[in-house]
């Protein structure tokens, strides 16, 4: 056979490198261990010999025979293939006799322990199918309910997930590409294909961004992609048009660039309102389809890594609708991480990764998930822990209080549950039998190609191969590897080490940080002169990965994963799919997956030693090998897509239920605003009371136009009240009634004119309030709880004077009302600055919006879904009113909430000038700069110098906005 041949060639080169030892003894031995030494070359003659017939090995002395020549090396072989042939011989005669007396003696035993194992798989795979979706050990904080609704009486779910960074397809992923495309993408790809086969699931759609950058292929600026389930197949009646699975491509940020996960920051908020277009579009579009009529809305929105976390906030908040997340890998962790390495400072740190802009992300999906996905207990126990949000005690204590009915006080928990990712069984090949051979690798099966890509490297290409399999990314911390491996000479003997770090063109074309790993990678390979030992392609495609983890098991070589931290470690699992066992990095979820598996071994990823001890154990000691790699197979249907959806349903059905209230199709057609074409809000905050009349009177009249009077409508935006600015209207000669609605508390209140007479002229004005909108953000509202807390908190914000404490802070209930809690502060110099208080919050787990306005003499307090900037996108979901038609004025500075008011689809007027009061410490809401929060270059963004109506016109012209 050609591929035997190939197989044994190489092992007997292998041997002839590594040392005459095993064959030139006294006597024949079929012992690895003889003495208690091991001999790297006694390791390939038994490879041979027990994994090759006695034929195949008769023909090779053969070949060796007729080879024959002067050369040294050659009658070596030849002399050394002639030992082997015989030493299969005997052990193939051995073999027999011991066949045949077992099967006098054990014929019982044998067939008893091969069903006990058969069984004992399949009771593993039916308790793991959803049973322990009810375990309160796997889960932390609150629940709706007691009960886990089965999936099967679940029907026409449309879900949502979100992963913004790296380039996301459905077929061909180019994982390892860049730093940003890895795991991540490949689970939440996988996910959304498993998950769109659900029974009970209608629709997915994994949001992200569509990128439309040269050197990109195309595929990544489709708008939409269908992807096609390789899990298992969801029976195709009772499906729609719109039904299945997709990847839906968003623009955002700049059209031709391809941004890194740091860059993507200061551009989420146009991609939270191009999504919410989307995400309102297909729930009609489904509703046509499955809801008589009605709308289908997300039964979650659920965000993958920080920067996804913020726009499922943003979104859940803007439609009312539950929201889950999934850290993937948290920033606490990594910023840890990071400062342990001592390469970097703090704030080296922050500039390189954003890191305080991901950490403050996180903490506000804490906030706004009902549920978050973790891979493993270490996630929630040791990295969600050190967030200011989350903490297991008061997590179990509270969901005990929430079970028995008791009072919470205003405080409220994400549910945290566990369930790791799966492994797309579609790829597992069963071409091996226990001991690690080929079944049906007949004359007509041919090596993947990627093989020989591999095997181009090698000298000895048969020997057992370490593999890794890693983004060529710092952390992953190839260069220990290379190091531990370069420096272990009975290691190097052994074994090969292939290193597949994505593909790559030019080194020196690549990002600095992939391009500085694949340089040292490089520069070590040659110091330790490891060429003929180490394999490092250039490309392999996401398809022949599979392939590479079967090179690798068929050499009985191991897997490594040695990075520094490991959140979960997609990698090791197809390893262990593949029946290759692992050496795997003792820091993170390793240790998890490894109780589960026990494939293998764990280590310090630190300890260069450990790691070449490991791997030099592993692969030696070969009824470990067997046992590490039967029991990765055995136990590798625990980590399965359909099982994960299943569980993830099963949780979902659990959460509230919650829909936007967007009112009735008769409502919007009476209701003047949705009948504009262009809306002004005016959200002028940084201006004294003169000035702020002074530029509205000025945006009207700029804005009039007698051809079209009512194109354009207008909407004053204000931390005020409705009274406070109604009596503030009148008391110049306004009319209320000129607006068309007023978003007032910060955010947290909507109010439009109502007219109690016939007609407008001849009828009194009031303003109702928006109870939908009422709906939408009194999600986790603290309530009275948080107002006591609020009470007493203000009693400990004090002024020293010598002996003497004065209060600086008292609760204002005239100025509070249902979702606004507000407070006076008598001086703002002794004002703790705004983030210090977010954390006091988060750390009660009262669930708010801190926000100071009026120059920090206010502090108002509202609900997390509450703020001006989402009041603005609830008029689009409520009034139909096109985002990039809605033009927000502001000055330049404002409350708190002020920054959020800039980003988005909608046009941003700032009106420049010394009418505008300085910004003070209200700012300090931040950590990070303002960069990272929004694109001030963006070319929705307009700044003007001025306030007059001349400003305002041309400022508006420029957007298009009709003037007179
Ligand atoms: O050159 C490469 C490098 C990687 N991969 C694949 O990319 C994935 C890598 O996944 P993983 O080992 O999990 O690492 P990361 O890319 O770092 O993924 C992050 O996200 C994953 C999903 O949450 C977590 O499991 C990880 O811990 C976290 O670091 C695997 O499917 C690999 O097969 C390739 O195909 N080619
Ligand atoms: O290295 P970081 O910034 O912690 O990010 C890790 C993230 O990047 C990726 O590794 C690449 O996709 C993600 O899988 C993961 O969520």
């Amino acid at each position: 056979m050609v591929g035997n041949d190939n197989w044994i060639n190489s092992y007997l080169d292998a041997i002839l490198d590594a040392g005459k030892s095993a064959v030139g003894g006294d006597r024949p031995s079929l012992l690895l261990r003889e003495r208690g030494h091991f001999s790297p070359a006694r390791y390939f003659v038994e490879e041979v010999i027990t994994g090759y017939d006695e034929t195949d090995l008769y023909k090779t002395w053969l070949r060796a025979n007729a080879m024959r020549s002067p050369q040294e090396r050659n009658t070596r072989l030849e002399n050394m293939t002639w030992r082997i042939w015989n030493l299969a011989r005997k052990k193939k005669e051995l073999e027999k006799e011991e066949a045949c007396r077992l099967l006098k003696r054990h014929p019982e035993t044998e067939k008893t322990r091969i069903d006990a194992t058969a069984d004992m798989s399949e009771d593993l795979f039916e308790g793991e199918k959803g049973e322990d979706a009810g375990d309160p050990s796997v889960a932390y904080g609150d629940s709706t309910t007691g009960v886990s609704p089965k999936t099967s009486s679940v029907d026409k779910l449309y879900i949502v997930l979100i992963s913004l960074h790296g380039l996301v397809r459905g077929e061909n992923m180019e994982l390892g590409r860049d730093s940003d495309t890895g795991g991540q993408v490949k689970y939440v790809v996988e996910f959304a294909k498993a998950l769109s086969s659900s029974p009970g699931v209608y629709r997915v759609d994994l949001l992200t961004r569509q990128i439309l950058a040269p050197n990109f292929d195309r595929s990544y600026g489709e708008p939409a992609e269908m992807l096609v389930s390789t899990t298992f197949k969801n029976s195709k009646q009772e499906k729609g048009e719109n039904s299945g699975g997709y990847i839906i491509r968003i623009p955002f940020g700049p059209r031709d660039m391809y941004l890194t996960k740091e860059r993507l920051w200061p551009f989420i908020q146009e991609f939270v309102d191009g999504a919410l277009s989307h995400i309102v579009r297909m729930s009609k579009t489904i509703g046509e389809e499955i809801g008589c009529g009605h709308p289908v809305w997300p039964a979650v929105i659920h965000g993958h890594y920080a920067s996804a976390g913020i726009a499922a906030t943003l979104l859940s908040g803007a439609l009312n609708l539950p929201m889950a997340f999934t850290g993937h890998f948290l920033g606490k962790d990594k910023l840890e991480g990071l400062l342990k390495q001592g390469r970097q400072s703090r704030e080296e740190i922050n500039m390189t990764y954003k890191i305080m802009r991901r950490i403050e992300a996180e903490e506000l999906s804490l906030d706004a998930s009902e549920i978050v996905i973790a891979s493993t207990r270490q996630e929630i126990e040791e990295q969600w822990n050190l967030y200011d949000g989350f903490e297991v005690i008061l997590a179990r204590k509270l969901r005990a209080r929430v079970k028995r009915g008791a009072n919470c006080y205003g405080r409220y928990m994400p549910r945290m549950v566990i369930i790791p990712p799966g492994v797309e069984f579609g790829h597992i090949i069963h071409d091996f039998d226990i001991d690690g051979e080929e079944e049906n690798h007949g004359p007509a099966s041919e090596d993947p190609p990627i093989w020989s890509q591999i095997m181009r490297f090698f000298t000895n290409p048969r020997k057992p191969m370490i593999l890794a399999v890693a983004r060529p990314y710092p952390e992953k911390n190839i260069t220990t590897l290379v190091k531990a491996f370069g420096e272990c000479r009975p290691l190097r003997e052994l074994a090969n080490l292939t290193l597949i770090m994505g593909n790559r063109e030019a080194i020196s074309k690549m990002h600095n940080t992939s391009a500085s790993v694949l340089t040292s990678v490089l520069t070590l390979i040659d110091e330790y002169d490891l060429y003929g030992q180490v394999a490092y392609p250039k490309h392999h495609k996401h398809s022949e990965v599979p392939d590479i983890y079967r090179l690798a098991t068929r050499t009985k070589g191991a897997f490594v994963n040695v990075a520094y931290f490991e959140q979960f470690g997609v990698t090791l699992i197809e390893a262990a799919m593949n029946g290759l066992p692992v050496i795997a990095t003792k820091n993170g979820a390793p240790v998890e997956i490894h109780q589960v598996l026990n494939n293998g071994l764990l280590v310090d990823p630190h300890d260069q030693n450990a790691i070449a001890d490991a791997l030099y154990k592993l692969l030696s000691e070969k009824q470990l090998w067997s046992r590490c790699r039967e029991n990765g197979l055995k136990n590798i249907h625990q980590f399965s897509w359909p099982e994960h959806c299943k569980n993830h349903l099963s949780r979902i059905l659990t959460l509230g239920m919650r829909s936007p209230a967007v009112g009735s199709e008769e409502e919007r057609s009476k209701a003047p605003i949705s009948g504009r074409k262009h809306i002004i809000v005016i959200s002028v905050d940084s201006v004294n009371k003169e000035n702020l009349v002074r530029i509205i009177r000025n945006a009207i009249e700029a804005a009039h136009t007698e051809n079209t009077p009512a194109s354009t409508g207008f909407v004053l935006s204000t931390s005020l009240t409705i009274s406070e600015i109604c009596s503030l209207l009148v008391s110049v000669g306004m009319h209320p009634a000129g607006f068309d609605a007023f978003i007032c508390n910060s955010g947290s209140s909507i109010y439009y004119p109502s007219y109690s007479g016939n007609t407008p002229s001849n009828s009194k004005v009031t303003h109702v309030i928006d109870r939908n909108h009422q709906s939408h953000i009194e999600y986790r509202w603290g309530g009275e709880g948080l107002r006591k807390y609020l009470v007493k908190w203000a009693t400990s914000v004090v002024e020293r004077k010598g002996r003497i404490e004065r209060q600086m802070i008292f609760e204002d209930s005239e100025h509070s009302s249902t979702y606004c809690l507000a407070f006076k502060v008598v001086n703002p110099n002794h004002l703790p600055p705004l983030k210090e208080l977010r954390k006091l919050m988060r750390i009660q787990s009262l669930r708010c919006n801190a926000l100071y306005n009026h120059s920090a003499t206010r502090l108002s307090v509202t609900p997390i879904h509450a703020s001006r900037s989402q009041a603005i996108r609830y008029l689009f979901v409520r009034w139909g009113i096109e985002l990039p038609n809605i033009v927000v004025m502001v000055g330049e500075s404002g409350d708190s909430d002020y920054e959020e008011l800039l980003g988005g689809l909608h046009r941003t007027i700032i009106l420049k000038g010394d009418f505008n009061i300085a910004a003070n410490r209200i700012h300090t809401v931040r950590r990070y700069p303002l960069q990272d929060v929004v694109a001030l270059d963006s070319s929705n963004i307009i700044e003007v110098q001025g306030c007059t109506t001349e400003d305002i016109k041309s400022a508006l012209r420029q957007i298009g906005v009709p003037t007179q």
